[in-house]
């Protein structure tokens, strides 16, 4: 395959991905195209439905659809039981039918909560992605995983649901602020130490103009991006071994995030740090060369995104919340490891006393 294009479709599954700038117009015929002509539920955030949900809306009844609204709060506390339920009662209230459709029109957080709304209601109903962040067109609306924070950690309940299709118009990147852009080519630059070295080095030419609003580069990368996970979920939808991949950088960040309570970082921002520890974690054992680490961490601070750990940070709570790290087996965390730019490996006998020093080295000394 070639550099796939801006305005490429791909497919994955039963999903198809489509991107161009407009593309938002082009709902009410796609949704007919895949028959899907019930009730339209649009989820969305206080941030994003004021923004753009009443001209996806008026073109969905222009077109003879019947239409209904939610706007969720704008904030990772939303993948709660608390904000599920309220979203099954509104959909229950209201008369949801099985051939209805669940329109997730926002970034990971609303993709996520939508998502598993729509997996699990009535037993199943379709789910089309309309991603608003960099982060949700790249990474959360493609692959089917769906779910909600429990206390104990992030994303413990959850199903596979894949959308019939992911939707997306790059034109509504030109609201999105720039800490979201900077978390959201975070998960791009994951996708390039995994598995693509010349999205790596692409991403590392453009550096900190990623940032900047709208760059011309950025419709090629993201696509070359998405590309990547549609290639991994293609070949393990449920994770029974190469999407484990997916996870780089997650195991300490998304331990991070449950330990300072979804407050202090975004999605993107934790999975900076995760990566830059299991880079050093990979050093450490001899797996990847310290230079190419150096690259990734320099890429990372190009992109204004945190690689340490911040010194008022409860150790203790992170390292406990890693022992229920969806990945572990027989009793032990598994890592991602990156080998060389374009490859990671899974690895399962990583010493925890190893982990808990290297965790106290990445705290920040400035
Ligand atoms: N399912 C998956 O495979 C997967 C993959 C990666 C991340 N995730 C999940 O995704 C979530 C993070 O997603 P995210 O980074 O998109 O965060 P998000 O959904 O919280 O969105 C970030 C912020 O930007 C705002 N916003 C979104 N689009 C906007 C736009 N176009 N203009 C203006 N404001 C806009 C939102 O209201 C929010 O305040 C996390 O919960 C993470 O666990 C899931
Ligand atoms: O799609 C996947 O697989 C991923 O791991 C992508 C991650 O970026 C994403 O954050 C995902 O939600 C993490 O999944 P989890 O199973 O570790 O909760
Ligand atoms: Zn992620």
């Amino acid at each position: 395959m070639g550099k796939p294009q801006a305005s490429e479709v791909f497919s994955s599954f039963n999903s198809r991905y489509y991107v161009k700038s407009g593309a938002l117009a082009a709902l009410p015929n796609e949704l007919a195209n895949l028959g899907l002509t019930g009730t339209c539920w649009l989820i969305s955030d206080t941030h994003v439905g004021p923004l753009y949900a009443p001209s996806v809306i008026q073109a969905l009844e222009n077109a003879g659809f019947s239409c209904q609204r939610y706007d969720i709060p704008a904030q990772e506390a939303s993948k709660s039981w608390q904000q599920a339920g309220e979203l099954y009662t509104w959909l229950l209230e209201n008369g949801v039918q099985r051939g209805d459709t669940v329109l997730a029109l926002g970034g990971g957080v609303v993709g996520d909560l939508a998502g598993f709304i729509a997996a699990s209601i009535l037993r199943g109903i379709a789910v089309v992605q309309l991603p608003t962040t960099i982060l949700a067109m790249i990474d959360s609306s493609i692959g089917g995983k769906t779910g909600i924070n429990h206390p104990r950690g992030k994303n413990l309940i959850g199903a596979f649901h894949p959308p019939r299709l992911v939707l997306i118009d790059d034109a509504v990147l030109s609201s999105l602020p720039r800490r979201e852009r900077a978390a959201g080519w975070a998960e791009a630059v994951k996708h390039g130490v995994i598995a693509d070295a010349a999205l790596f080095d692409d991403l590392e030419r453009a550096g900190a103009s990623l940032n900047d609003v709208p760059a011309n580069i950025t419709s090629e990368l993201l696509v070359r991006s998405a590309a990547v996970k549609i290639g991994v979920v293609n070949r393990d939808e449920r994770e029974t071994g190469e999407r484990m991949l997916l996870n780089y950088g997650h195991t300490l960040g998304q331990a991070v995030e449950a330990a300072t309570n979804y407050k202090r970082y975004v999605h993107g921002e934790a999975v900076a740090i995760g990566m830059t520890f299991a880079a050093k974690l990979a050093v450490e054992l001899g797996m990847w060369t310290n230079a190419e680490a150096e690259r990734q961490r320099a890429l990372l601070h190009a992109l204004d995104l945190p690689t340490a750990l911040p010194r008022d940070l409860d150790i203790e709570a992170t390292l406990a919340a890693l022992n229920l790290d969806k990945k572990r087996a027989k009793g032990s965390v598994r890592w991602v490891l990156p080998t060389r730019i374009g490859h990671a490996q899974v690895e399962s006998h990583v010493d925890p006393e190893l982990v808990r020093k290297l965790v106290h080295e990445l705290v920040d000394q400035a």
